[in-house]
C-alpha cells in the first residue's frame, strides 16, 4: 500500500494531538485530548506520565479512526514536546515513581539557589547555553531522586530511567526497546555540554545524578525505533523525528537561515531565532539551545522564553470567570481603544528572559474606579505583546542581526488583535503561518526526511505559506509611552515580593 501520511505528534502542556499530513506538508486530520494539571503547591506545575502516554495513544487511534487511514498508510512518525518536564520510571515496570514535574514548576528553586550562590552559574551557562532555574530538568531529577526513598541507589543500579516526554513516548511506543532523546530536547535538561555534545561529567557529580539513567542522544530526524506490535494492529511504524516543541516549531517555520526568527504563543511565548553553526553567547537572559541535530550536525538558536502567556488566557477563563473561551478575549480588548493605564504582569510562576525571577507574583497596576473587565482581559493580551518585546529588544542585541520580520504561531496567534498590537509594539512586521501548527507540523518534517518521504529541507522551505500579515501602525510617541509604562510596572512587580 502507498504510504500517504506521516504522523505528528505534539504532546503539549495542556493537550496531547495527533496530526496526520499529506505530501504537501498539510494538516488533513487532527485529534485532540486535553489531560489534567495539578498545582499541588503554590508555584509547582504537575502532571500524570501514564495519563500523558494514554492520551496520546488515545490521539493516535482517534486520528485513523477519523481518517480512515489505516497504520500501514503511515510513513513515519514524528514526536514534538513540552520540553524540560521531567519523568524518572521503573525500568522494569514502566511505572513513573514520581509525577512528571512541568516545565512551569517552581519547586526546585531553592536548589537553584544554592546552586547561584555557591558560585556554579558561569560554569553551567558555559556548558549548557542555560542560565541557572528551575525550569530546567536538571534540578528537577535531583529533587525527585532526594525525596522518592531509595531512589537514587535504585538510579545508580541502572533501575530507574529519566527522560524528557519525547524519551518516555519513544520508550513507551517502542514497548521499552529504545531510551532515547534528540539534541534539541538535551540541550534543555542542564545537564548536556552543548559545544562538546554529551552529558556533563561535572554538573552529574554537582547534582548527584547517575550517568546510567540517563539516555543516548541522537539526531533529530533518523529513526530511532519502531512502534511495538502491541499497537496499532501491530504495524511496526519507524518512530523517526523527535525535537523539543519550540525548536520543531522553528523547523517548521522553514526559519533555516541565520538570523530567522519566529515566536510561538502557547501556554508560554517562545521566541527562537536561528544561529545556525554557531553557538551564540547572550549577554541579558537569553538562552543558547540547540535547535536540531540532523546528519550528525548540530545547529543553534538563541532564545528567549516567556513564563506564563496564552495561560494568562486560561486564568481569565478558569479562575476569573471573565470570560468563557480564549477567543472571546479578542472581541473584549477591541470593545475599547486602550487599557487607560492598566498593565497586567502575568509573574504566576515568576518571570523569563529577560528578568529570571522565580520569586516574582503576578501584578496588576493602574486601576481605577471605571477599570471593567475589557481592560484586564486587553491588559492580560497586551502583556503578552510586551513580554515579547522584551525579548526581541535583547535578541537584537545580543545576535547583532536586527529582526525585519518576526513568524509567528501557535493558539494564540490566532487572536488578529494580538498580532495587530504585536506588530504596533514591535515596530515590525508580523507574519503568521498559514498552518499555525508548526510544531506538530516541524516534527511531521523531521520524521518525513528521515524516510524520504519528503526529499530535502529546500522542498520544506517551499512548502511554508504565509497566513496573514500585519504591519505596525501605531505612532512612534504612542509606542514608547506604552511600554514605558509596562516597564515600570513589571520593575515595580519585581520591587514588591510578599
Ligand atoms: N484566540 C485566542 N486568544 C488568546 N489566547 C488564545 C486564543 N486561542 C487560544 N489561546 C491560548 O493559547 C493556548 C493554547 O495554544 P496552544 O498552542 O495549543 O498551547 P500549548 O501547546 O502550550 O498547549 C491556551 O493557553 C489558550 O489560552
Ligand atoms: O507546551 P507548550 O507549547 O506550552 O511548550 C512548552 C515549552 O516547550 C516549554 O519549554
Amino acid at each position: 500500500m502507498k504510504q500517504t501520511f506521516v504522523m505528528a505528534i505534539d504532546q503539549g502542556t495542556t493537550s496531547s494531538r495527533a496530526v496526520l499530513f499529506n505530501h504537501q506538508g498539510e494538516p488533513v486530520h487532527l485529534a485532540q485530548q486535553e489531560f489534567r494539571q495539578y498545582f499541588p503547591h503554590s508555584g509547582w506545575v504537575e502532571h500524570d506520565p501514564a495519563e500523558i502516554w494514554q492520551s496520546v495513544l488515545n490521539v493516535m487511534t482517534e486520528v485513523l479512526r477519523k481518517s480512515g487511514a489505516t497504520p500501514d498508510q503511515i510513513a513515519a512518525i514524528g514526536i514534538t514536546n513540552q520540553r524540560e518536564t521531567t519523568i524518572v520510571w521503573d525500568k522494569a515496570t514502566g511505572k513513573a515513581i514520581y509525577p512528571a514535574i512541568v516545565w512551569q514548576s517552581r519547586q526546585t528553586s531553592a536548589i537553584c539557589d544554592a546552586l547561584k550562590a555557591d558560585g556554579h552559574q558561569t560554569m553551567i551557562q558555559e556548558k549548557t547555553g542555560l542560565v541557572v532555574d528551575a525550569y530546567f530538568s536538571g534540578t528537577k531529577i535531583k529533587w525527585i531522586l532526594d525525596h522518592v526513598e531509595g531512589s537514587r541507589a535504585r538510579a545508580e543500579q541502572g533501575e530507574l530511567l529519566f527522560g524528557t516526554i519525547d524519551c518516555w513516548l519513544i520508550w513507551n511506543l517502542s514497548g521499552g526497546l529504545a531510551h532515547v532523546t534528540d539534541y534539541s530536547n538535551a540541550s534543555r535538561t542542564m545537564l548536556y555540554n552543548i559545544h562538546e555534545q554529551q552529558w556533563d561529567e561535572a554538573i552529574l557529580q554537582l547534582l548527584d545524578i547517575p550517568r546510567q539513567m540517563l539516555p543516548e542522544v541522537h539526531g533529530s530526524s533518523e529513526i530511532y525505533a519502531h512502534t511495538a506490535e502491541s499497537y496499532l494492529d501491530g504495524c511496526r511504524i519507524p518512530i523517526a523525528g523527535a525535537a523539543g516543541d519550540q525548536q520543531a516549531a522553528l523547523f517548521g517555520q522553514a526559519c533555516f537561515e541565520k538570523g530567522m526568527a519566529k515566536n510561538t504563543y502557547g501556554t508560554g511565548c517562545f521566541m527562537l531565532m536561528n544561529t545556525g553553526e554557531k553557538a551564540v553567547k547572550s549577554q541579558h537572559g537569553l538562552l543558547t539551545t540547540i535547535a536540531w541535530g540532523i546528519d550528525g550536525k548540530v545547529e543553534y538558536a538563541l532564545e528567549g522564553s516567556i513564563f506564563s502567556a496564552g495561560s494568562t488566557i486560561q486564568w481569565l477563563r478558569d479562575e476569573l470567570k471573565l470570560i468563557d473561551s480564549a477567543n472571546d478575549t479578542e472581541a473584549s480588548a477591541m470593545r475599547i481603544t486602550s487599557t487607560e493605564g492598566v498593565y497586567l504582569i502575568p509573574a504566576f510562576v515568576g518571570l523569563g528572559t529577560p528578568y529570571w525571577d522565580s520569586d516574582v507574583r503576578g501584578a496588576v497596576f493602574g486601576l481605577s474606579r471605571g477599570t471593567g473587565k475589557d481592560h484586564l482581559v486587553r491588559a492580560a493580551l497586551e502583556s503578552i505583546a510586551y513580554q515579547t518585546k522584551d525579548v526581541l529588544t535583547v535578541m537584537e542585541q545580543d545576535s547583532g542581526i536586527p529582526i525585519t520580520v518576526l513568524r509567528v504561531d501557535g493558539g494564540a496567534s490566532m487572536n488578529d488583535f494580538l498580532m495587530q498590537f504585536q506588530s504596533d509594539m514591535l515596530d515590525t512586521p508580523v507574519e503568521r503561518a498559514a498552518v499555525s501548527e508548526t510544531s506538530v507540523l516541524g516534527a511531521a518534517y523531521l520524521a518525513g526526511l528521515a524516510v524520504g518521504f519528503w526529499g530535502h529541507k529546500d522542498e520544506i522551505t517551499q512548502m511554508w505559506q504565509l497566513g496573514h500579515y500585519y504591519e505596525p501602525k501605531m505612532l512612534e510617541e504612542t509606542r514608547q509611552n506604552l511600554y514605558k509604562g509596562w516597564k515600570k510596572a513589571v520593575h515595580a512587580a519585581i520591587g514588591y515580593k510578599a
